[in-house]
């Protein structure tokens, strides 16, 4: 079997195209559009360019974007004093701060400073705890544009098997609570599991985030399962994925990278930017 190819790049860019029509009606009645800041501590050069991009597509959708690069030597209490002006702005409706941050600073602190209402990337405990409770809230978005890949490919999910591979705040974990909203039967994964391939020969989905070229390999997949890729891994060859590509010889679907899970997680921060503008100003959304 040769697996179909998940083209997120197209998929994302029928999203972003719908939440530009959202927020031009959101200009249009209520007379300002969507507002993002965007925060980069330091000049890792990998980050940077996330950043722009980030810049980039926001303002592509009819958004403001407030991007604020400050040095690396910049203290916590500065950040915070920052996100508290931004809390308190009415013309910003998401604020993210670019992960990860320099040492000295505690990202916990920074992340629970953040207004959950304005939490577009949904790392807030609060907006952690809603996803784990069932309560609106916004999710992170890269699982999110995850899940909606799959749905997309396998309609319902209720009753397969979904293993996880990593269990970090921004990705794993918050993934394993979408799968349980789906119905799926899930399993995470992480460095302390016993025979990994063997727990993902038993699934019909998997979500590889660990952060390790090529890690996913051929013989570990069940034929016909849907492999969604979300590692971003730069090497010698560029950038590379999880999940090695010899394993579109087994899988019924997967995602590439890049062009697969990437270009969803800035999609669905848009998306989020757009459903925090339309609480906040009372507009009805329909995306
Ligand atoms: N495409 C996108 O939009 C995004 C891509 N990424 C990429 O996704 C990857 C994961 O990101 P993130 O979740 O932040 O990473 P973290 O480093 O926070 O988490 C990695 C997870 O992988 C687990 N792990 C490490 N080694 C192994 C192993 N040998 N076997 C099984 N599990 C293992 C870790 O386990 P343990 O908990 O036991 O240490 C941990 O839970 C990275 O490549 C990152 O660049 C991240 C965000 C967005
Ligand atoms: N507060 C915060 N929120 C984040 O969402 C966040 C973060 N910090 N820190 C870093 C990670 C990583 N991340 C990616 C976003 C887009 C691509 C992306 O668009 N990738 C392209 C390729 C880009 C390239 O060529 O480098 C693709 O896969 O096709 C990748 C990774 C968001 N993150």
């Amino acid at each position: 079997m040769t697996a179909t190819m998940i083209d997120g790049k197209a998929f994302a860019a029928g999203l972003r195209a719908r939440v530009a029509e959202g927020a031009a009606r959101i200009f249009a009645e209520a007379g300002r559009r969507p507002g993002l800041a965007v925060v980069l501590v330091g000049d890792d050069p990998a980050s940077s360019v996330y950043v722009r991009s980030k810049g980039k597509a926001t303002v592509a959708a009819g958004m403001e974007s407030f991007e604020h690069r400050l040095p690396a030597s910049t203290g916590e209490a500065e950040l915070l004093a920052l996100v508290a002006q931004l809390n308190a702005d009415p013309a910003v409706d998401g604020i993210l701060v670019q992960l990860p941050l320099p040492k000295h600073i505690d990202e916990r602190a920074v992340i629970t400073s953040i207004d959950p209402e304005k939490d577009v990337d949904g790392f807030h405990p609060v907006n952690a705890g809603r996803l784990a409770t069932g309560l609106e809230g916004f999710v992170p978005c890269t699982p999110y544009g995850c899940l909606m890949l799959i749905k997309d490919q396998l309609g319902d999910l209720a009753g397969r098997d979904a293993v996880v591979i990593g269990r970090s705040n921004i990705v794993g974990k918050p993934m394993a609570q979408l799968l349980i909203r789906e119905s799926c039967t899930v399993t995470v994964a992480h460095s302390r599991t016993h025979d990994l391939p063997d727990v993902v020969r038993r699934a019909d989905i998997v979500v590889a985030a660990v952060g390790r070229p090529a890690m996913v390999k051929p013989d570990w997949v069940k034929p016909g399962a849907t492999l969604i890729d979300v590692g971003i891994n730069r090497t010698d060859a560029g950038l590379v994925g999880d999940i090695d590509p010899a394993c579109a010889e087994v899988a019924g679907a997967m995602t590439p990278v890049p062009g697969g899970v990437g270009p969803m997680t800035i999609a669905c921060l848009l998306r989020n930017t757009l459903v925090s503008a339309s609480r906040r100003l009372g507009v009805a959304y329909a995306i």
